[in-house]
């Protein structure tokens, strides 16, 4: 069966902590893996970390910069060297590649997300391995990814792939790091992402020396990318051949399942068919809660309504500064919201004078644009 497949490998993994040296043999079994999936019929993308990694060690810095300037002037040196060796030695198995640099802009505007998509889906026709990374040097703050687990999730949503397997210094999630906690218990599987909370599984909130974010932006991915349906593993970047293994049904790594997916025709019809007739500006709370909490909008998240339409209308959501974050149809005419716009919902039907729904968009009729 030809799945899609997104391999995310984190700095940890593609280099060596105290020398900041490339860890060539994980390069090497990282690259036999991906192409033989590509060439039993898989579709195969490489989300790679390293350009500001291999950019200090080529230049001989010793910490990973601080200021942002030294890190994207850093991170140009490191994404070209990166690239020629990823290039090489594809091409030495006769494996064409592609790089693609994206920033968050390029994935949150509708007309740029799908072309993203085309471009992806043309790659992938071509038998070309793509490998992507965060345009790092002319990224600005508020439009970052911030981290390649996010950006991997994000690919792997956008493309409706199969797997998403985040390659990192560790051979699986713990109840909490295994570096300073020798009782760490292993985690094997999540069903569910809440679980984690639950559990009180400790992530830290930075990895290792050279690595971003550590599991806190691992486990966000995963709950980005399994509510999209993609079933994703945190897994051993020291033996991509594992990567195989677990596509053959080995128990290794954390495991997070993939989340049901019974409105994904209805939700790919309102991202894609439907025309938005208005726009509804939402409050920092509001926007988290959909974007990463998966929940409803309610009327107290909004502040501005825009435009003229009717209930069952599309709209578009905006945060505060107008960037579209998701689409939905609505279940009020604006006229409506006008009233109850920034109130709780049990105040809503003294203010209508009917009951009406207690959600402004139903999660079920709300797709993220990015
Ligand atoms: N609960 C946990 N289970 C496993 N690892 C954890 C946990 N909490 C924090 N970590 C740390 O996360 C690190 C991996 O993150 P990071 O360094 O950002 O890797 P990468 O470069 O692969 O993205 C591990 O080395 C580990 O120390
Ligand atoms: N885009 C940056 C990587 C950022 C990042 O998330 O790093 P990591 O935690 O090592 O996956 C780079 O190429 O250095």
């Amino acid at each position: 069966m030809s799945e899609i497949i997104v391999v995310k490998i984190g700095t940890s993994s593609l280099t060596d902590p105290s020398t900041g040296n490339l860890a060539l043999s994980t390069i090497a079994a990282l690259i036999e893996t991906l192409t033989h999936l590509r060439t039993s019929g898989h579709r195969v993308i490489l989300v790679s970390s390293g350009a500001v990694g291999v950019g200090c060690a080529r230049l001989g810095l010793r910490e990973r910069p601080r200021s942002m300037a030294l890190k994207q002037a850093v991170a140009a040196v490191g994404q070209g060297r990166l690239m020629r060796i990823y290039d090489d030695l594809f091409t030495s198995l006769q494996q064409p590649i592609a790089q693609v640099l994206l920033t968050r802009s390029d994935l949150m505007q509708r007309s740029r997300y799908l072309n993203a998509y085309n471009t992806f889906q043309e790659l992938l026709r071509l038998g070309v391995i793509p490998v992507v990374n965060e345009n790092d040097t002319v990224a600005i703050d508020e439009l970052k990814f911030g981290d390649n687990d996010t950006l991997s999730a994000r690919v792997a949503s956008l493309l409706e792939a199969d797997w998403l397997f985040l390659l990192t210094d560790v051979d699986r999630l713990y109840s909490a790091d295994p570096r300073n906690n020798p009782d760490a218990q292993p985690i094997n599987l999540v069903k569910q992402i809440d679980e984690l909370a639950e559990l009180q599984v400790e992530t830290g909130d930075r990895g290792s020396q050279w690595g971003t974010g550590g599991m806190v932006t691992k486990i966000a991915a995963a709950r980005i990318a399994t509510a999209a349906g993609v079933r994703t593993v945190i897994t051993e970047g020291r033996s991509p051949r594992n990567i195989t293994k677990i596509l053959q049904g080995e128990a290794l790594g954390t495991h997070f399942e993939p989340q049901p997916q019974p409105n994904k025709a209805r939700k790919r019809w309102i991202a894609h068919a439907l025309v938005p007739v208005g726009q509804l500006y939402l409050d920092n709370g509001a926007v988290a809660a959909i974007a990463q909490a998966g929940k409803s909008l309610l009327a107290a998240g909004i502040t501005e309504v825009k435009g003229e339409f009717h209930a069952s209308d599309a709209v578009l959501l905006c945060d505060a500064i107008g960037r579209e974050i998701a689409r939905g149809i609505v279940n009020y005419s604006s006229a409506e919201l006008q009233k109850i716009i920034g109130r709780q919902s049990a105040e809503i039907p003294t203010i209508l004078g009917y009951v009406g729904a207690e959600t402004v968009v139903h999660r079920d009729n709300l797709v993220l644009s990015s």
